[in-house]
């Protein structure tokens, strides 16, 4: 009998994430597809493992880029899942927000959106510099600069008045507050597909609080609350009545910044302004989220495992028809040659 075809998808990922990540339903289901999944160890060469179909990772560090270099150059063919100069891009809090300015999308739909006001602070100095926070309304939120994953990129203070920002530690981004009914949405995108859900987010900041409050408060990851906290009722109730952003607003921000980015694997945050009511902020964008927490996320990722192995196999096919096709031309143009030779005065 013939053995069927079967794929093997290399994944590159830092423990935690291999541990959330790599769950045996996750496992089970692509290999019923055919489709292996094939941990790489980062410690050998990347060049001495595999062969694989596509390479998936979350490492950094100019020791695996150049893995990756080497390895895109030997296997031009072979997708990887995604490329670092387009994840570096979100590693930079500034940069990160500046693709959606580049999103091309008509603005004449009911909702609207956009970044909150922001403004970079590389040193103290700037701090207390007015000039430099004019422009901003409070409260804002200072966060680090750099969003490289590290547990120091997740911290994150709500400054209420200036005098709170002297404390702070440059350099950071001093984005506006905005007051989102406590309620955020993650869109969570894997290639072509994409989700919205409901998460838990910082409360409102009303003028009275704003008026009786002084200096910051730190925060980290409020979004990532433990399931623990998830099972209260009260959490649920108030997210659940949180009208959802319209699908195809939500999908068409998602394409956009699948174009710009050039990324397959990222989810982005956003808020929807209380004001005005249908006017959304995206805050931010990660890299390779915590896929485990999406609905269905073994069907949505292995659908995307297969679009992608086969791709990669029909391009591999359409390459060797034109190799050969080209050695057929080669040929015919030998025969011709000798034909003309042998026709020859
Ligand atoms: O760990 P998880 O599953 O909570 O996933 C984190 C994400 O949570 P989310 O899926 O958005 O709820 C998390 O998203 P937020 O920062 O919470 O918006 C990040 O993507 C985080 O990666 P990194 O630390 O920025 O490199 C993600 O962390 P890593 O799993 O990549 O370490
Ligand atoms: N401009 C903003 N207005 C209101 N809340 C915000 C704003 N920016 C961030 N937040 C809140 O802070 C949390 C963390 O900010 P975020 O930029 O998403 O950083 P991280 O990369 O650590 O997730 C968000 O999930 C949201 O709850
Ligand atoms: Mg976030
Ligand atoms: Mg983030």
């Amino acid at each position: 009998m013939e053995e069927s075809v079967r794929y093997r998808i290399g994944y590159a990922l830092a423990p935690k994430k291999k541990n959330s990540f790599i769950q045996p339903s996750l496992v089970n289901l692509s290999r019923d597809r055919g489709i292996d999944l094939v941990q790489i160890d980062p410690s050998i060469p990347l060049l001495k493992q595999g062969p694989f179909d596509c390479v998936l990772h979350k490492l950094y560090g100019d020791d695996w880029k150049f893995q990756l270099q080497e390895f895109a150059i030997k296997n031009p063919n072979v997708p990887i899942i995604d490329r670092p100069n387009a994840i570096e891009r979100l590693h930079n809090r500034i940069s990160m927000l500046q693709v959606v300015s580049e999103l091309e999308i008509p603005q004449d739909s009911d909702d609207t959106f956009g970044i909150p006001s922001q403004v970079v602070v590389y040193d103290s100095i700037a701090l207390s510099d007015s000039s430099a926070v004019d422009a901003l309304r409070f409260p804002v939120i200072a966060k680090p600069l750099v969003a490289d994953g590290s547990a120091k990129s997740h911290k994150m203070s709500l400054v209420y008045h200036r005098a709170g920002l002297l404390k702070l530690k440059p350099p950071l981004v001093l984005q506006e507050f905005v007051n989102h009914g406590g309620v955020i949405f993650k869109v969570y995108v894997v290639g072509d597909y994409v989700k919205c859900v409901r998460r838990k987010s910082l409360p409102d900041v009303s003028e009275e609080k704003l008026e009786s409050t002084e200096g910051s408060m730190t925060f980290s990851q409020v979004s990532n609350i433990s399931t623990q906290d998830r099972r209260e009722k009260k959490y649920y109730e108030h997210l659940e009545e949180a009208e959802m952003p319209p699908l195809s607003f939500v999908t068409e921000i998602a394409r956009g910044l699948r174009r710009v980015t050039v990324l397959h694997l990222f989810n982005f945050d956003m808020i929807r302004d209380v004001k005005v009511g249908n006017h959304y902020f995206v805050i931010d964008i990660n890299y390779f989220p915590g896929y485990a927490k999406m609905p269905s996320y073994e069907t949505v990722l292995t659908d995307f495992f297969w679009d992608i192995v086969r791709k990669k196999e029909e391009q591999d096919r359409l390459e060797l028809d034109s190799e050969i096709d080209e050695d057929h031309d080669d040929n015919e143009e030998k025969v011709l040659s000798t034909n003309n030779c042998d026709g020859g005065e």
